[in-house]
């Protein structure tokens, strides 16, 4: 449904888009990575048509410029914070962006669906700030548009509101909506992407499915004994890919070939093995492995 092709963008003599290419299908959601400015919100920016480029961003095959936005009537945004009136309650600046038919039936389920109930007629200068993020998502979804794109959509969310968020996300995922997210929360990032577009210092990285990158996660064994030093080396002379850590050793599991010969050779030295079990890698190595 969105297909951008080397997008290039200049902020004056600086480059900071570098040939991005990326796609995002139907009922997709793909989130967008990388540091603090690698370039999220500069590519987001660009897809709405709010900042120029150079390169072909089309949504359903029709081309996105900076003075052409038809086709972005079907897309719900928010980037960076959302723009409220102080003076209107959530309730009313829901009513006032709010197309189309039906129009207090969209706002009565946006604010349902959002957990907006309690605070929807307050004005939102009395809002928190995970008030306001919340409102800012609702608006993007109001017009139950076919792609949502949030920038950092968890910013000050608590853990109640980020589980409600998530769930709703995957709700309108299994409708059909795609998503473009971007958050520095990779484990939540994790539960709710299907696809990863990686951005490091403006240059693309990576484009793929999240169980690809996730797939490049190394599990290890952890190892706690009364003599790690010794048994690091130990292991070390037999082949084994080893480093201590705190008080354990951690052992890459792709260089067990024999769980028990690895066991032998420990006890057999008469070490006592306190604890053993296993870890696997989590998306925030694997990216850090990529990104390195
Ligand atoms: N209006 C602007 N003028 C000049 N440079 C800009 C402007 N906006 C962004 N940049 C630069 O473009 C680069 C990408 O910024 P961008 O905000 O897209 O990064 P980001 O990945 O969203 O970062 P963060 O995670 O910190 O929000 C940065 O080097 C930033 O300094």
């Amino acid at each position: 449904m969105l297909k951008v092709n080397n997008l290039d963008k200049w902020f004056g003599k600086k480059q900071v888009l570098h040939q991005i290419s990326f796609e995002i299908k139907p009922g997709r959601v793909v989130g967008l990575i990388g540091a603090n400015g690698a370039g999220k919100t500069t590519i987001m920016k660009t897809i709405l048509g709010i900042s120029s480029f150079t390169g072909d961003i089309r949504l359903n095959d029709q081309k996105i410029t900076i003075d052409s936005h038809d086709a972005l009537k079907d897309v719900g945004a928010l980037i960076e914070y959302p723009g409220l009136y102080p003076y209107l309650t959530g309730r009313e600046q829901l009513y006032l962006f709010t197309r189309g038919n039906d129009r207090r039936a969209k706002v009565d389920k946006v604010i349902e669906e959002m957990h907006l109930t309690t605070y929807a007629d307050a004005k939102a200068k009395h809002y928190s700030l995970g008030m306001k993020q919340k409102l800012g998502i609702a608006l993007a979804l109001v017009n139950k548009p076919s792609l949502v794109i949030l920038d950092e959509p968890m910013n000050g969310l608590d853990p109640k509101a980020t589980r409600e968020l998530r769930e709703l996300i995957l709700q309108k995922k299994a409708e059909g909506t795609s998503f473009l997210i971007s958050s520095h929360i990779l484990s939540e990032l994790q539960k709710v992407a299907d696809d990863v577009v990686i951005i490091n210092h403006g240059h693309l990285v990576t484009s793929n499915t999240m169980s690809a990158v996730l797939a490049r996660n190394e599990s290890y064994l952890l190892l706690q004994t009364d003599q790690n030093n010794k048994v690091a080396q130990l292991l070390q002379q037999r082949g084994y890919q080893v480093a201590v850590e705190e008080d354990s050793v951690k052992v890459a599991r792709d260089s067990i070939q024999d769980m028990t010969a690895l066991l032998h050779a420990v006890l057999d030295q008469n070490i006592a093995i306190h604890d053993i079990h296993e870890q696997q890698d989590d998306l925030e190595n694997s990216l850090l492995g990529i990104i390195e």
